[in-house]
């Protein structure tokens, strides 16, 4: 998958959020998009999954050297954010067979191996919505690097997380997002240290 922003900017009423944001995110590398709060990184995000419009400039979405239309970008596209939330009254079992009644499991996985993958075995029948949050921030984690989608966008991964649940992102990380395009939205290292190209909104500021 690649994604190419052509001088992208985005306003709300009449507040200019970014400007001027020129990038190219290519299949197989890891990028963080950076900056404090309030700032647009989840803005700049929706418009990379095309599920929010720029209010000016271009973005274009390719897949194996097609151009693939805004409305299709959702089926490329495993994405893992603390404001999307998981259906509370299903089970975790439940979840995972709807989840996976829209999207593909990545090759040689099954239910099974995502609850074994989670370290979730005694909480499978568990209602989600009695999970702590920290569970939840692994069950969406899981369910995002666990779906075969060539675009993975992780919206702050560690939220909620402790100091093993951040090892467990990071291995997570080495084992899932080798082949696709991974973009990590964060204002915390930990979180995207191992992202060779950071864009920060930032620098896209201009009153
Ligand atoms: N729908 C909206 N209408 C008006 N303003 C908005 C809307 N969505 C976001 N904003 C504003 O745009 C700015 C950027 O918000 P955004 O959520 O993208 O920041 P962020 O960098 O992701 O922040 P955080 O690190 O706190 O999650 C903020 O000032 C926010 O209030």
């Amino acid at each position: 998958m690649e994604i190419s922003l052509q001088n992208i900017g985005r306003r709300f009423n009449r507040d200019w959020i970014f400007k001027g944001v020129d990038y190219q995110f290519e299949q197989g590398n890891s990028y963080a998009v950076l900056g404090p709060n309030g700032s647009g990184k989840s803005t700049l995000v929706q418009i990379i999954a095309a599920s929010l419009s720029p209010s000016e400039g271009t973005i274009t979405h390719q897949y194996k050297g097609k151009k693939v239309e805004a409305e299709e970008v959702f089926r490329l596209l495993s994405f893992a954010s603390p404001y999307l939330e998981l259906l509370e009254d299903f089970s975790l079992s439940e979840l995972i067979d709807f989840h996976f009644g829209f999207k593909q499991f990545v090759p040689g996985f099954d239910k099974h191996q995502v609850i074994e993958l989670l370290g979730f075995q005694n909480y499978r029948n568990r209602l989600i919505k009695n999970y702590s949050s920290g569970m939840k921030q692994r069950v969406k984690l899981a369910l995002a690097v666990c779906s075969d989608a060539p675009l993975l966008l992780l919206d702050e991964p560690t939220a909620n997380l402790d100091h093993q649940g951040v090892d467990w992102y990071l291995s997570l990380i080495e084992r899932f997002a080798a082949n696709r395009l991974t973009i990590i939205c964060s204002n915390q290292e930990h979180e995207y240290s191992f992202c060779k190209q950071q864009l920060n909104i930032v620098d896209y500021k201009r009153v």
